[in-house]
């Protein structure tokens, strides 16, 4: 038997991601199929799938209003995560597009981590509110540390809750950042209890635009269920709040962040913060899943 899957991929800073339309959770989304989808050799390639379906139809939208949109995300290795920055506005393009909802005025989303509001920004870009952050609790600006390979010795490093959970490490150099080994993860301790993204990041100055005044920081991540991926939104979100924290009072509250994919920016507004950056929406597809469905168990 023959069963494929119609599928659409995108990307937000080329975090890539392979895009399911199932409003009524027909789709048997395994961590099999997950893991098959996001192959770049033998699947479509991802760091991640993101499903579209209505918050009545599965558990983990209990408590929301039946009819609202949930992003259901998983990792590439068919873990679920709380969140995913860039998902939220790649599903927002994705929304827009195949269930012809207008965000220009706002959405509000269910995600594991809680709502979130997606709002269209009208040039391909969107807005993401993010939701409370929480720091981890420091006296000196660190709660722990963080080994890497390229990294010697441990850094001291802060973590950050933005719904799912960051280590941040702040680099001396743009060199010392492009030297680091990332195809291992690096070790957190005390470990998070769940796993932990990590981010490493480098201060780059600032700027005043239109008024506000703007920091300029360069990360790398390496993702909690997806090795090092070419953006992280909720990572870049997790960087501005500890490079805010580290640089202390009248520190800015807008932080543009460079990623290898490209660039968003992150506006820390009180205990919360916005998203802002590109979503593109690259391919539309069908994909034969039935060998995967085949060594599914029943
Ligand atoms: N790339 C995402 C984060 C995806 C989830 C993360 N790997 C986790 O396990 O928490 C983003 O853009 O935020």
């Amino acid at each position: 038997m023959t069963a494929t899957l119609r599928f659409t991929k995108g990307h937000g800073t080329e975090n890539d991601f392979v895009l399911l339309f199932d409003e009524r959770d027909e789709i048997d989304l395994t961590p099999e199929l997950v893991r098959f989808l996001c192959d770049r050799r033998a699947g479509i390639g991802g760091d991640g799938v993101i499903r579209a379906v209505r918050a009545g139809e599965i558990p983990a939208g209990a408590g929301l209003d039946a009819r609202t949109w949930f992003m259901d995300y998983w990792n590439a290795d068919g873990s679920t995560s709380e969140m995913c920055g860039n998902g939220a506005r790649v599903f927002g393009a994705f929304l827009e597009r195949d269930a012809g909802i207008d965000l220009t005025g706002g959405l509000t989303i269910g995600t594991r981590g809680g709502t979130r509001t997606l709002t269209s920004l009208g040039d391909g870009r969107y807005a993401v509110g993010m939701g409370e952050y929480r720091l981890g609790d420091a006296t000196d600006g660190f709660d722990s540390e963080v080994e890497a390979h390229g990294l010697t010795p441990a850094r001291p490093a802060l973590s950050v809750d933005v719904g799912n959970p960051h280590h941040v490490v702040a680099l001396a150099s743009t060199d010392e950042l492009a030297a680091l080994d990332l195809t291992h993860a690096p070790r957190v301790r005390p470990a998070a209890p769940a796993g932990s993204n990590v981010e490493f990041v480098v201060t780059r100055g600032g700027e005043i635009r239109d008024g506000v005044e703007r920091g300029r920081v360069r990360m790398r991540v390496h993702e909690r269920g997806s090795g090092e991926t070419r953006s992280c939104g909720t990572g870049a979100c997790a960087v501005a709040l500890a490079v805010r924290e580290w640089a202390g009072e009248g520190a800015p509250d807008v932080w543009d962040v460079e990623v290898p994919g490209g660039m968003v920016t992150v506006r820390i507004i009180g205990t919360r913060t916005v998203l802002e950056g590109p979503a593109v929406l690259v391919a539309d597809g069908t994909v034969d899943v039935s060998h995967v469905l085949a060594v599914t168990p029943a």
